[in-house]
């Protein structure tokens, strides 16, 4: 479902230096991505580079305390934002200011799935954001082109092209791994793939990650789940400002939901086994909302079905139905988060649930889109009054019909079905502060960054073929 684009390369890889990446180990003084100068043994130089690290600390901290913090890519971030140089962001290891050096770079994570809309996000993230990584492997049925551009930076990053239903292929990857974050799965609600490959995928998958992990003895393991494993459940009961402990009733028939559910399942339950080497294993599961941002692959279809008609969309569903979304680089930022605190937090983190959510405002999915195509020129026609709910359903589910009867011949995958339509169609929004409460976690970025940022994404794509 997810669209790479090159449009995320200024997103992590050219951040304002922050002390901790200025001096990379072996000397090398480095910013992200490319080493910029070499600094030789403890003379005045490199005593100089330690001098200007512990000003630039300061200067950080001062910034902090003005609530105007700098050392995210762009610009300043408002108060919203946590701390740069936080416990929580450097991670357990490491102290604010403590300078970056070869012995905190120990940690060998995996991200499978790490060439997704989302998988992308999260090795940008950990690169920007996880100074302990020696090393970053990213597994994926597709590798990225762009994974060569972060392979001149500090951080060995190893692109290994599996398939997570093969089990052997994903021991080979997790072993000796510190930390698996598995973001790999098909993400299909359009009819794309078949029931038996979904779960092949998203169940299968997961339990040989889970394998994997206890037979060479990774010891954590974050799994991204979804909002669907609770909803919106097959009788379209609506799920209002819930969160992590609202009773809901879960049941689902469509493949995509099913196979989530049951991949979670498998993943807390997995939480305290004995791994290789007699430790436990210590899981948990995050469950974004719709995810938007740079490189979704749905908002990069309805752009270009917008200007196919015009400049129009036409509204399908009330504005008063609430879709809860989340931006992918705050996604990111709580799975590296919750990485990084789940080793020194297991008892309390290890088998739990976690909403991802933000300050993105509650709208209908497609007023929310807006937010992003309006600003490049599209605007919503409401057609309600002429395509009522029942013709909407007939629509979709001559979609459905016409999909099964071309099959044999080609995939017809339209953004309208039944299953589709029905989500759509019923609110579903998070209110939570779990993952506060267990991990200090706070967005990284305000509703007007994510806001920002998708929209230059957008209009990037402008001229770009459909
Ligand atoms: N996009 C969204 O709105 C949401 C996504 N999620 C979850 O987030 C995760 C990532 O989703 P997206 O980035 O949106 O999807 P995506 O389709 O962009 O990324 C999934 C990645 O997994 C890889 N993959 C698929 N099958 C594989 C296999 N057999 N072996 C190895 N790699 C394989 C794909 O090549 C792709 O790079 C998924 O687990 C999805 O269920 C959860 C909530 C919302
Ligand atoms: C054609 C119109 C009815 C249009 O409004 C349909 C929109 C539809 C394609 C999306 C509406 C809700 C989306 C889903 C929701 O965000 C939850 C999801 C969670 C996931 O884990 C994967 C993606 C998705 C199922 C997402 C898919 C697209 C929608 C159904």
């Amino acid at each position: 479902m997810g669209m790479r684009s090159p449009h995320l390369l200024h997103l992590y890889s050219h951040p304002a230096p922050s002390p901790s990446s200025l001096l990379e180990p072996e000397g090398r003084v480095a910013t992200r991505g490319r080493p910029v100068a070499r600094v030789w043994g403890m003379q005045g130089w490199r005593l100089g580079w330690c001098l200007f690290l512990e000003w630039a600390r300061r200067e950080e901290e001062q910034a902090e305390g003005d609530g105007v913090l700098a050392g995210w890519p762009g610009r300043a971030r408002e108060k919203t934002a946590p701390p740069v140089v936080g416990l929580g962001t450097l991670g357990p290891g490491l102290q604010p200011g403590m300078a970056d050096s070869a012995e905190t770079r120990k940690l060998v994570y995996l991200v499978t799935g790490g060439c997704g809309f989302l998988g992308e996000h999260v090795v940008r993230m950990l690169l920007q954001r996880e100074p302990r990584l020696s090393e970053l492997r990213v597994f994926d049925l597709h590798l990225g082109a762009w994974l060569e551009e972060l392979k001149t930076g500090p951080v060995q990053v190893t692109a290994i092209q599996g398939d997570v239903t093969q089990a052997h292929e994903v021991a080979a990857a997790v072993a000796g791994a510190h930390v698996v974050i598995h973001t790999a799965g098909l993400v299909d609600v359009f009819g794309r793939a078949s029931p038996e490959t979904i779960y092949e995928v998203n169940v299968q998958g997961t339990k040989n990650v889970i394998e994997a992990c206890v037979q060479t003895g990774t010891r954590f393991l974050v799994y991204t789940s979804s909002m669907e494993v609770v909803g919106p459940n097959i009788k379209r009961h609506p799920f209002y400002r819930g969160n992590e402990d609202t009773p809901y009733e879960a049941i689902h028939r469509h493949p995509y939901p099913c196979s989530k559910a049951q991949a979670e399942r498998l993943v807390l339950e997995a939480n305290g086994r004995e791994v290789h080497g007699g430790l436990s294993l210590v899981t948990c599961a995050l469950r974004p909302t719709g995810i938007y941002g740079e490189g979704h692959q749905i908002m990069r279809d309805f752009y270009h079905q917008g200007l196919r008609l015009g400049g129009r969309l036409f509204r399908a569903i009330p504005a008063s139905v609430e879709h809860g979304r989340v931006y992918v680089g705050n996604v990111a930022w709580m799975h590296v988060l919750v990485a990084q605190e789940l080793e020194q937090r297991a008892a309390l983190m290890g088998g739990q649930v976690y909403y991802c959510y933000d300050e993105s405002p509650y709208k209908s999915y497609e007023d929310f889109n807006m937010e992003f195509l309006g600003p490049c020129g599209l605007r919503l026609v409401d057609t309600r009054l002429l395509v009522p709910y029942w013709l909407l359903m007939l629509l979709a589910t001559l979609n459905a019909l016409l999909q099964w009867l071309l099959r044999p011949l080609l995939l017809y995958a339209p953004l309208l079905n039944p299953y589709t339509l029905a989500v759509a169609n019923t609110t579903f929004t998070v209110s939570t502060n779990k993952a506060q409460r267990h991990f200090g976690y706070k967005p990284l970025f305000s509703w007007e960054d994510s806001r920002t940022r998708t929209i230059r994404w957008v209009k990037a794509m402008e001229g770009s073929a459909p």
